[in-house]
């Protein structure tokens, strides 16, 4: 028996077989071109705005906690970060371990104007036209889950369908494979996925590694709980935050995105 990141790909593979079934390759490639072009996220997550950049996450439930909110509404909680300043939002599109749907970006991409990220346990070319078909702007890679020209070639795929990938790395084997593959996007994940711990020393120790790199934008992913934890990673060269759990579990999502942000009451009055 493996972890649950090779039990999340297992049931990937039964996923992946029903989704070739219902929409053949051939009917998502019809779809490229009724859905809008992809937005810059790169220029979106590197510009310093009037605030922090967040990718938002609409995240149901993990593998390890089970359910984070109740009264699940997945576009009231995109509206609320697209209204709150988000820079993007992230769906994570994994029904059995996460609660979520590939419908979600379609449904988000009516309600709201900011790039979505398809969050999924993507390793097959079929799901990078199956993203891109039903409108994200860009799309999870794990670097951990795959080999280096896997990963080359699945980020060449979405580079000629016109979207970004989102290479997520956690140790230095990963970011081997991304600088080999040349990734521009290039998330650290705090998170061990086997495990699900997480552990902001991953991102301090990687960013390291990284030191003297130009023209990449950097994403810190997993276990933000707080302003002082942005600020920090900012001044060591972060482009953007990728955030669910604190905010799925906020009392309130806006002011908690607020102040994410660094937009809460005081600094705007202060
Ligand atoms: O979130 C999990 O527990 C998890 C378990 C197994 C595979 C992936 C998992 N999460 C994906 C992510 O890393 C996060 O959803 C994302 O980076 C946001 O993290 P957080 O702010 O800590 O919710």
């Amino acid at each position: 028996m493996g972890n649950i990141l090779d039990t999340i790909f297992e049931h990937k593979k039964d996923d992946v077989a029903t989704a070739k079934r219902e929409r053949p390759l051939s009917e998502l490639k019809g779809r490229l071109s009724l859905v809008p072009k992809a937005q810059d996220v790169l220029s979106a997550l590197s510009q310093k705005g009037d605030g922090s950049n967040i990718i938002a996450e609409i995240k149901r439930r993990t593998p390890f906690k089970g359910d984070l909110v109740q009264d699940f509404d997945a576009m009231k909680i995109a509206k609320e970060y697209a209204d709150n300043g988000a820079s993007a939002i992230s769906i994570l599109t994994d029904s059995n371990f996460f609660g979520g749907s590939i419908d979600y970006l379609v449904q988000a991409k009516e309600e709201v104007g900011v790039p979505l990220l398809r969050k999924d346990f993507i390793y097959t070319e079929y799901q990078v036209y199956e993203s891109r078909a039903f409108g994200a702007d860009f799309y999870l890679l794990i670097a951990t889950s795959l080999d280096k020209n896997q990963l080359k070639d699945l980020m060449a795929l979405g580079h000629e369908l016109g979207f970004t990938a989102l290479v997520e790395t956690h140790d230095e084997k990963d970011l081997e494979k991304a600088l080999y593959a040349d990734a521009k996007l290039l998330g650290i994940n705090n998170r061990d996925l086997t495990t699900g711990k997480t552990d902001l020393a991953v991102s301090r120790r990687l960013l390291g590694q990284l030191k003297g790199l130009g023209g990449l934008c950097l994403v810190c992913e997993s276990g933000i709980y707080e302003r002082a934890h942005i600020e920090e990673f900012e001044s060591l060269g972060m482009h953007a935050f990728l955030i669910g759990e604190s905010l799925m579990k906020a009392d309130c999502i806006s002011e908690k995105l607020q102040e994410l942000r660094g937009h809460d009451k005081t600094s705007v009055s202060g």
